[in-house]
């Protein structure tokens, strides 16, 4: 077949967020179908129609308390003085809770109080009143009463209600079927075998849980390659056969990106741009009166355009409002610089520390997931400021419960495996504590404690003049504090290098006489210390490394480069060669140190982190890691007290 050339579209449009769904909605004229489903199955669905009470419940007069049913007006003389003997079977009788009330009787007297004298009568020393611990008829629903008005979302309890009420199928509006076709000739199933370029579908999955969670129902199209046929053909049996439809990726300005020019061919484009980030790149339009929305392939911009876009749309077809998120105020750790003209949405680590909510962003790349799966909230810039200054007070859209978020450890500070696991030990504890960490290098996180942005930091920095690890920083750097300097890790720093060293290199000297192309981290990591201190004591210069400028963020970043490079060398810790499967020669042993506000250190947050480092399951698991070795019988040293009698 010949296909038609496209032109590549090269400029978007930013159109505002609100006024680009505004549109689609207006143009959204779907009425919503309704089906009359089991109650049994009809949590989370939305009624079509007012519901109204087939009977009532109770449905007959029912005993409120064990005891025995009495006609009240005949126990009036009843006293202390005066007891009053009922005949069973006759003036009274035995009653359940929920028995149904024989005549004539009208009052129930709890069994406590009743004094059975023998098999035929009882004695009350207490008159009782008309319908005491009886349940009237209708008590709980009358007959005809409206339960739910239509546009009511079915909980658990509600379900209960209809069934009580003897409506066993309840009318619910139809959820919408949305089309999700993800397109792309790059994308593979999960299982498949993976080379540079092929990218794993997983998109399709994420919208069709989001779609299910709104209260639609998803179908999810099996890949579609880059062909505008194809596409467009899809797209047309998509316009039959549901209510929505998500194309998936093809929004941009690549060679392949044709979804616009198909939608404009066979439909009607409203939007190819809005004014927010991440998402900028989406379509709206119509296919034969069916919604469009051409979401972006990254992940992150797809699952935000999503919610922008096809949750109103969802909830309008439902007839129900958009629900909105709770939101905080938070202090920014970090300034947060976003361009003037479009919202921008950065997802945000929240913690709870020194009695205020403490917010960083995370990473602002689209095509990172993690960031928004690590994020507690969202905080979402307006287009007309050009950011926020370290400290301001800004609100966050929360993705969590507030109060999962105060109970976490802000971890900040230099990442470690052994984090992870400690973080895991404090689930297992099954205590409602859990670590939220922020990579961010040992410097910045002794300076998130200053700034009390953080409760525990990890940190491991060599001091070159004293050639020890992390006290002479935190005396200088946190000065003044009372802080606990934690001694936590030994954890071997090594040569990093392809398997079976090729190139024989054992020393600093080594990657100068074989010209190994090095790698190396970023300014301020400990290893890079470590490095320009092996350097230095070698007698050699930056210059004289080749690769010595090439920087990585992480060990595993350094391993991976290592790994893909005959020739290679990095300098890091062993666990990330053996991920790797590569060389690893121990150069030296690292201490890697946990800082914490005393506060903190002896607060039980504090005391439960301590509790857990210390006990043999967790210290015996590090070990097996390798390359670690927990500090045995670890002892916090009270840093102030140093620190004040030092010069610093
Ligand atoms: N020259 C320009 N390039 C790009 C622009 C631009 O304005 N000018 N915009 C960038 C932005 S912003 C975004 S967002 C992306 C949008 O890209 P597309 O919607 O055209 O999508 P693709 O290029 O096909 O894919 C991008 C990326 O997304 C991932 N992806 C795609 N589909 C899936 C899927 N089903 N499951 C998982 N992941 C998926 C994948 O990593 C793709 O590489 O364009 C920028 N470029
Ligand atoms: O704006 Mo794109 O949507 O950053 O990822």
């Amino acid at each position: 077949m010949e296909q038609k050339q496209y032109k590549r579209k090269i400029y978007l449009e930013d159109k505002p967020r609100a006024e680009a769904r505004d549109e689609i909605l207006a143009a959204f004229l779907q009425t919503a179908e309704i089906e009359t489903i089991p109650v049994v199955d009809a949590l989370g669905r939305v009624t079509a129609e007012p519901i109204f009470a087939h009977v009532s419940m109770p449905h007959y007069h029912a005993s409120a308390m064990d005891g025995i049913a009495v006609v009240a007006e005949s126990t009036y003389q009843a006293h202390e003085q005066n007891p009053l003997y009922l005949k069973i079977g006759e003036q009274c009788c035995f009653v359940d809770t929920g028995n149904a009330i024989p005549s004539p009787f009208n009052a129930v007297i709890m069994i406590e109080y009743v004094h059975i004298v023998d098999d035929e009568t009882i004695e009350i020393i207490e008159p009782a009143t008309p319908w005491q611990h009886i349940r009237p008829i209708g008590e709980d629903i009358v007959q005809e009463e409206m339960l739910f008005s239509q546009g009511h979302t079915l909980r658990p309890a509600d379900l209960g209600v209809l069934l009580a009420a003897q409506e066993l199928m309840v009318p619910v509006v139809k959820k919408p079927v949305v089309a999700i076709i993800p397109t792309g000739n790059e994308l593979v199933e999960a299982h498949a075998d993976l080379s540079p370029g092929k990218i794993i579908e997983f998109n399709g999955t994420v919208f069709s849980g989001f779609v299910r969670d709104w209260g639609g129902e998803p179908r999810l199209h099996s890949i579609v390659k880059d062909e505008p046929e194809k596409i467009k053909e899809v797209l047309l049996k998509a316009a039959e056969t549901s209510d929505i439809i998500v194309i998936n990726a093809g929004s941009s300005a690549g060679r392949k990106d044709f979804t616009v020019h198909i939608i404009d061919e066979i439909g009607e484009v409203f939007t190819h741009g809005v004014a927010a980030r991440p998402g900028k790149p989406v379509i709206l339009g119509k296919i034969n009166d069916k919604i469009v929305v051409g979401v972006p392939g990254y992940p992150v911009s797809a699952y935000l355009a999503l919610e922008w876009f096809v949750q109103p749309l969802i909830c309008k077809y439902l007839g129900i409002p958009v629900p909105k998120r709770q939101t905080v105020p938070v202090k920014l750790g970090r300034r947060i610089v976003s361009a003037m003209g479009a919202e921008d949405f950065i997802r945000m680590n929240i913690g709870f520390v020194n009695g205020q909510f403490v917010a960083n962003p995370l990473t602002r790349a689209a095509g990172v997931t993690m960031s928004y799966v690590r994020a507690d909230g969202l905080l979402i810039v307006p287009p007309n400021i050009s950011g926020y200054e370290q400290g301001d007070t800004a609100e966050v859209e929360l993705f969590k419960p507030l109060e999962e978020i105060k109970n976490a450890i802000v971890f900040s500070g230099s990442h470690d495996l052994t984090i992870d696991l400690l973080s895991s030990h404090l689930k297992r504890a099954r205590t409602e504590r859990k670590i939220v960490s922020s990579h961010v290098g040992s410097m910045a996180g002794i300076m998130a404690i200053r700034k009390g942005e953080a409760h525990v930091a990890g940190i491991h920095l060599l001091d070159p003049s004293t050639k020890q690890y992390n006290r002479s920083y935190v005396n200088k750097l946190l000065a003044g504090q009372d802080v606990v300097l934690y001694p936590f890790l030994k954890r071997k720093q090594g040569w990093i290098l392809p398997q079976g060293n090729p190139l024989g290199i054992e020393n600093v000297t080594d990657l100068v006489r074989t010209d190994a192309n090095f790698v190396n981290r970023q300014k301020g990591a400990g290893t890079r210390i470590l490095f320009d201190l092996l350097l230095d004591e070698a007698g050699l210069t930056a210059d004289e490394i080749n690769g010595y400028d090439r920087e990585m963020f992480s060990h595993l970043a350094v391993a991976a480069e290592v790994k893909s490079d005959e020739h290679g060398a990095g300098l890091g810790i062993y666990p990330a060669a053996k991920a790797m499967g590569l060389d690893f020669i121990p150069v030296a042993d690292e201490e890697y140190d946990l800082v914490m506000k005393r506060e903190f250190y002896e607060s039980d947050s504090g005391r439960q982190v301590i509790e857990i480092i210390q006990s043999p399951a967790f210290k015996e698991e590090v070990e097996k890691i390798g390359g670690y070795q927990v500090v045995e019988h670890a002892v916090p040293k009270r840093v102030t007290e140093e620190v004040e009698n030092e010069d610093v």
